[in-house]
């Protein structure tokens, strides 16, 4: 099979659950009772996902958030998670459950059990979570495939200085320390905003986060709901640290968009909520910017400073 999404094409045909959302979502979406249950699943694997040398509490963090930032997405609160764990040395497995513990505190969801492999010598290591989570009570749980003609597009935060950071953490970026040490925290420590998705929830049409980059995860919605959207480069907001190394030039801009790593929620929404949407987030003391619009037809368009800008030939990460 060709790749990634070769197979995910093929277990669509197995996956026909109602939950299972035509496994074209970020989670799976259970109703159970007058509950839904949100679940997801992501992996974090040395050298694909963390380096070797990043240090082990952050790769738990790493793996506790990529999880968190899928429920954040869908609106939902975490409730609990399992994960699996290949043994590795004694004091990085050490460091690996403080971050596992750090992490499970800092996002209020309680691990609840697990499995414990051994890898073959030599082999490179790989962590599994499953989170659960409750999805919001008053309204749907927010898809991929309900953006509409008219809405605008949103993103939380700041985008690429993940990106940026892994660059920063293999050493090969230069700039002021300062910087670069924000930029691979931001890397190294995902910070999903599990309070802003749900306080989101009912005001949007569609909403994923961005693990893949802006640009390919923007061109999901947008094939998803059947809709196209255009991107305003300039409007894409970029961290004072990004700004400082990069320059913040067109050049910047585009690999911001494409790095990935950046799990911020993308949402679309129409312009009568935007007033309910900054408040939101001021509340939940997050930034949030409108990047693009909704229009009728397909497809993803880029422009910059009013003139069309072609779009990269890489939308983002792909395995
Ligand atoms: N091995 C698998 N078995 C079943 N479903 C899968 C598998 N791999 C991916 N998926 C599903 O395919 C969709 C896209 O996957 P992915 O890009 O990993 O999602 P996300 O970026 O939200 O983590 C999701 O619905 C996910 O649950
Ligand atoms: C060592 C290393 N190289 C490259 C990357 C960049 N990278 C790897 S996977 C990925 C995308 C997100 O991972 P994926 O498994 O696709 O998560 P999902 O889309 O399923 O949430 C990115 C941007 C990285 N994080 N670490
Ligand atoms: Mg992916």
């Amino acid at each position: 099979m060709a790749g990634e999404f070769a197979l995910i094409h093929a277990l669509r045909a197995i996956a026909t659950d109602p939950a299972a959302r035509a496994l074209a979502d970020d989670a799976a979406v259970l109703a159970i009772g007058g509950e839904t249950l949100v679940l997801t699943l992501d992996t974090v694997v040395e050298s694909v996902h963390y380096l070797a040398t990043d240090p082990a509490a952050d790769v738990a963090w790493k793996l506790v958030a990529v999880n968190v930032s899928d429920l954040s997405a869908k609106g939902a609160i975490p409730l609990g998670c399992l994960y699996s764990h290949a043994l590795g040395e004694e004091e990085w497995d050490r460091a690996f459950l403080e971050g596992l513990d750090e992490a499970c505190r800092h996002f209020a969801m309680p691990l609840l059990g697990g499995d414990t492999v051994r890898m073959p010598e030599g082999a490179p290591r790989s962590f599994s979570l499953t989170a659960l989570g409750t999805g919001p009570k008053d309204c749907a749980v927010p898809s991929r495939t309900a953006a509409k003609p008219r809405d605008q597009v949103w993103v939380s935060g700041t985008i690429g200085d993940a990106g940026l950071g892994l660059a920063a953490a293999l050493g090969t970026l230069t700039g002021p320390p300062e910087h670069l040490a924000a930029l691979a925290a931001h890397y190294r420590r995902p910070m999903p905003k599990p309070r802003l998705g749900a306080a989101l929830a009912p005001l949007v049409h569609a909403m994923m986060d961005i693990s893949d980059g802006l640009l390919v995860d923007t061109a999901r919605i947008a094939e998803s709901s059947g809709v196209a959207i255009r991107i305003e480069a300039e409007a894409v907001p970029l961290s004072l640290a990004l700004q400082a190394v990069t320059g913040g030039a067109i050049e910047a801009r585009i690999a911001a968009m494409t790095a990935g790593d950046d799990y911020e929620l993308l949402f679309t929404a129409p312009p009568e909520n935007a007033v309910s949407i900054r408040e939101t987030a001021e509340k939940a003391n997050c930034s949030v910017a409108v990047i693009g619009t909704v229009d009728a037809g397909g497809g993803l368009t880029l422009v910059h400073q009013g003139k069309p800008l072609p779009l990269p030939e890489r939308l983002g990460y792909q395995h």
